[in-house]
């Protein structure tokens, strides 16, 4: 397993240099050459804490089936999951959400497998969108929540990596675009009349923001509709997910409700919060050894 001073350098490094320099962009390769490209800030240093202490405590020596979701979180769950080397790496497959955890798993070099073949995953680490006081998820900002929820439901274990930003009571508090909805492309207008009947006026079909006319295709050739609801809808995720999910012609809705184990948040102070499924809230000091927590 990686040493945690690995963990700790990075964080005193990332705490020290802010508190001098609140503009100075961390480089996570090596501290020391500030040229060599990707740099952390705060939010960045958060999520790879969160990641890294995730990684540490659920991917263990004797998980073969690993999932790997999607997002901005989830390089450094790759990262992590590396650097336990290639020893143990090497008996394991690795399943992702889609093309961008597919791409990071071949990069690294890592086996990878899909879950037609593994239907039952050891683990499954993912990024979210929001998630609430319950530990229910907004998932699909980056349309991959069909691919992500299978391998939600496949995980014998499935946990969630994020920032602080995403760490709220309520859903929609935090992520105002709406639910994330993945449906078939020729029902799209009658969906958005269903949405906007069931409570959802701003529903909208989601474009494309750059070098694309037109919507956004997911990776399984659907459209995603975004529904913002108001609160009181948002208070009962499961409730909603139910709804939507019976209107003919939705492939699936990107609330998780009732799966995740833990969810870990990177903190601004460089620290990590984890929320438990059964109500628990365990501050992570990452500079203190497991066994002092
Ligand atoms: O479809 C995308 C996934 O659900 C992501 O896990 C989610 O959008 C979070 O992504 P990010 O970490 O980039 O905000």
């Amino acid at each position: 397993m990686p040493s945690p001073a690995l963990l700790n350098l990075d964080r005193e490094y990332v705490l020290a240099i802010h508190s001098a320099f609140p503009d100075f962009e961390h480089n996570p390769v090596n501290p020391n050459v500030k040229a060599v490209a990707p740099v952390l800030s705060t939010v960045e240093a958060a999520k790879r804490f969160a990641a890294f202490t995730a990684v540490d405590r659920h991917v263990l020596q004797q998980h073969k089936i690993i999932g790997i979701g999607s997002g901005s979180t989830v390089p450094y769950v790759v990262e992590r999951i590396v650097a336990q080397g290639e020893d143990l790496n090497r008996d394991r497959v690795f399943i992702p959400t889609g093309f961008q955890s597919k791409e990071l798993i071949v990069k690294a070099n890592l086996r990878l497998g899909d879950v037609d073949q593994y239907p039952t995953i050891d683990v499954t680490i993912d990024g979210a969108d929001e998630v609430d006081h319950d530990l229910n998820c907004i998932k699909g900002g980056g349309a991959c929540h069909l691919r992500e929820k299978v391998l939600a439901e496949a995980a014998e274990t499935w946990v969630i990596v994020a920032d602080y930003r995403k760490n709220s009571q309520v859903l929609g508090t935090t992520y105002k675009a709406g639910v994330p909805i993945e449906v078939a492309p020729f029902a799209y207008a009658k969906l958005l009349q269903n949405l906007h009947r069931l409570g959802s006026p701003g529903a909208v079909l989601r474009m494309a923001q750059t070098s694309k006319a037109g919507p956004i295709v997911t990776d399984n050739g659907n459209f995603v509709i975004d529904a913002p609801f108001d609160e009181e809808w948002m208070k009962e995720p499961h409730d909603l997910l139910t709804k939507i999910k019976m209107l003919t012609g939705v492939v699936e809705v990107g609330l998780f409700c009732g799966m995740a184990e833990a969810a870990y948040f990177g903190t601004a102070d460089g620290n990590v919060t984890i929320k438990w499924r059964d109500g628990r809230v365990e501050k992570v000091d990452v500079d203190k050894p497991a066994s002092k927590q």
